[in-house]
Parts: C-alpha cells; sequence; structure tokens
C-alpha cells in the first residue's frame, strides 16, 4: 500500500508544490496525469525516494520513505521500488545480465542469476544477456529496464512516460508488458504520462493541476 499525506516539495529557489493525498492499495494500477509543467516528473521522483520532501509523508507498505536519507534510503529503494525512467539509463561497461545483478547488489540482496536469466527471457530479451546495453535497439532497451525494475520484485513500480515516443503497436505492447509484470510480482504500479491513449486503459487516475 502506497500512501502520501501533505507532501510538499521545493526546488532551490524555485517552482513549490503541494501535490494531492493518494491511496493506492498493493497490486493496483495508477496513471498520474497533469498538463506540461504540473510536476508529474517532481513527485514520481518523490514517491521514489529520489527526491526529499519538504514536508508530508510518503508511507510504502508502512515505512515512512521521508524519514530515511543516505544509504539506509537507497537501499529501501533498491528492495521495494522499482523505477522506469523515460530514457534507460545503463552502465554500458557491463553486460545487461551484469546490469540486473548490480541493481541487486546496490539493493543489498543476493544475486540471483537464475531470476536474472528468467525475467530476462520473460520479456523476450534473454539472447541479449551477455550484450552491453548500448548495442541493444531502443525497444530491447526498454525491455531490459523493464526487467531491471522487476528484478527486486518490489512492491512499487514506478514507470516516467513509458509509451509517449512509441507508436501504437508499441504503445500497447509495453503498457501490456508493464500491467502483467507488475501482477506478476504483485505491485503497485504507478505510470506517470500525458499519453491520451492509454487514458481509457487503466481507470485509477491522478491529476495534478498546476
Ligand atoms: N531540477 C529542477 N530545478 C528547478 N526547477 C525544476 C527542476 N526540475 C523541474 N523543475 C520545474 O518544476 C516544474 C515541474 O517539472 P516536472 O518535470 O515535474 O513536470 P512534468 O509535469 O513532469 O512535465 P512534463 O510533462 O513536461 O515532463 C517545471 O516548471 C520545471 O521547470
Amino acid at each position: 500500500m502506497l500512501q502520501t499525506d501533505q507532501l510538499k516539495f521545493a526546488y532551490t529557489g524555485g517552482d513549490t508544490f503541494s501535490f494531492p493525498d493518494i491511496s493506492c492499495e498493493r497490486g493496483a494500477h495508477w496513471l498520474l496525469l497533469g498538463q506540461s509543467g504540473s510536476g508529474k516528473t517532481t513527485f514520481l521522483h518523490l514517491l521514489g525516494g529520489l527526491l526529499s520532501p519538504k514536508s508530508g509523508a510518503i508511507r510504502l507498505e508502512g515505512t515512512d520513505m521521508a524519514q530515511l536519507s543516505g544509504p539506509a534510503l537507497d537501499r529501501f529503494r533498491g528492495r521495494h521500488i522499482g523505477i522506469i525512467f523515460q530514457k534507460a539509463h545503463f552502465v554500458n561497461a557491463l553486460t545487461v545480465g551484469e546490469n540486473l545483478a548490480l541493481a541487486q547488489e546496490l539493493a543489498g540482496v543476493p544475486v540471483d542469476n537464475g531470476r536474472i536469466a528468467k525475467l530476462l527471457d520473460r520479456l523476450n530479451v534473454g539472447q541479449k544477456i551477455h550484450r552491453k546495453p548500448d548495442r541493444l535497439s531502443v525497444g530491447e532497451q526498454q525491455r531490459v529496464a523493464i526487467a531491471r525494475a522487476l528484478v527486486n520484485s518490489p512492491e512499487l513500480i514506478l514507470a516516467d512516460e513509458p509509451t509517449s515516443a512509441l507508436d501504437d503497436e508499441n504503445c500497447e505492447q509495453v503498457l501490456h508488458l508493464l500491467t502483467e509484470q507488475a501482477a506478476s510480482v504483485k505491485a503497485t504500479l504507478l505510470i506517470v504520462t500525458h499519453d491520451g491513449r492509454l487514458k481509457d486503459k487503466i481507470p485509477n487516475q491522478i491529476r495534478l493541476d498546476s
């Protein structure tokens, strides 16, 4: 269960935000919608523990992340949250498989090569396990990014604009992958988007107004 309470954030010398309280049941799928500049990515980064709120609480399965910082927050994020960024970031000196192993090491969990191989297979990129990420197509990189977000069986999966650059067929496919894979680890899925095509597909919606 993911819950926020009176969450406020301010960029240094810049915009300030008061976010609506949200409450998402474990395993539910949500869209986070809003105009450009309304603070969607900022909200996602707060929920993912990449930014710290000025005030308020973010509870994930009972832990208030706003009270964590430094290595404790990094470990918590690694174990409980999978983040899929708009543009995938990998360590290009490492192979696909090693990038997933790194995600386990950074979260302080034992590397499970069997799980890594199985997950990549499930996402149809199993044969790319020994490739360097920059030698993959954009679609393959996106699948590897989804696999990496899932590798530690997170309770929460956050995806930032995963479909906005895709044509209709690939949009459909990525949405299907995300919802199916989130369901496979019973994770709560929250997708930030301004992609109108998703609006009818996921009924739970949070709207930010600037
Ligand atoms: N690092 C930063 N420092 C200062 N201001 C920032 C920073 N990042 C974002 N902002 C400002 O905060 C506001 C919200 O940005 P954010 O990226 O959260 O919006 P968004 O709703 O995700 O937009 P889009 O749909 O265009 O991606 C914008 O006005 C932006 O200029």
